[in-house]
């Protein structure tokens, strides 16, 4: 479960100190999560908070019972993230390195854990790719590597922040489908409202609070209805 008690998120601005995040609580317990919203919102403090990249100036976020803020290695074991961009978290020469190098807690021998490196490779239909450089993937590749590497750890938590993003419309719904079809809890910002429908459950977040929380197609009906009112047609 996660949890977010009274968080606050404020960081500094040219004027002065800003609320990020303004007041959050929440207890998430459903296997699929979405956070939605318009840009700079709030999303992706929402996310990054989950796994303690982002810390709350106010308030704690408890990942089944451990606090972020000083247990920050142990909810790090349970909780992956997933960025929009994947070169952020590739970094070995070739594929099957990459996946390896997150195996290495569970495999200390170098040949067993390529073996399982390549084993998820096939897993996730890349299995072809294990010795291309990492540089020479195309992006919907990429983003498939990056989700087999975090997978491998086998976290109980999967966060993603807009990870269908860069891909186009056959890669977005293989990483969608992938995504969705998880056996972990899933926390996914996304602007894909057709991928958000398909969740368990979705929170509209707007100028740094949850405005909307429920089932999927009603928070998109009232982000829908906010937006047209912003900006009518
Ligand atoms: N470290 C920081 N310092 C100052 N401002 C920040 C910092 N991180 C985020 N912000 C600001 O906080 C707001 C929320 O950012 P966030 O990235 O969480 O939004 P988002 O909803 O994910 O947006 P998008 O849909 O564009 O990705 C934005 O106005 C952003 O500029």
């Amino acid at each position: 479960m996660i949890e977010f008690h009274d968080v606050h998120v404020d960081a500094e601005g040219p004027e002065g100190s800003v609320g990020i995040l303004r007041g959050v609580s929440l207890a998430l317990t459903e296997r699929r999560v979405a956070l939605i919203g318009p840009n700079g919102s709030g999303k992706s403090t929402l996310a990054r908070l989950v796994n303690g990249l982002v810390l709350p100036t106010r308030g704690s976020v408890l990942v089944n019972g451990l606090d972020v803020a000083t247990e920050g290695r142990a909810v790090r074991r349970q909780v992956g993230f997933a960025f929009t961009d994947p070169s952020a978290q590739l970094v070995m020469p070739t594929a099957i390195e990459d996946v390896a190098l997150s195996l290495r807690r569970r495999h200390r021998d170098k040949e067993q854990r390529e073996q399982a490196a390549q084993g998820i490779l096939e897993e996730y239909r890349i299995g072809e790719l294990a010795r291309r450089s990492v540089h020479s993937l195309s992006g919907g590749q990429r983003q498939l590597l990056a989700l087999a590497g975090v997978l491998a750890t086998e976290p109980a938590i999967l966060v993603a922040d807009e990870p269908t993003t860069l891909l186009d419309l056959a890669n977005a719904r293989r990483i969608g489908a992938l995504l969705l079809g998880l056996s972990q809890q899933l926390v996914l910002a996304t602007h894909d409202l057709e991928l958000a429908g398909r969740c368990d459950r979705a929170l509209l977040v707007d100028g740094g609070q949850v405005v909307a929380d429920g089932v999927p197609v009603e928070v998109i009906a009232h982000y829908r209805s906010l937006v047209e009112q912003r900006e009518p047609a």
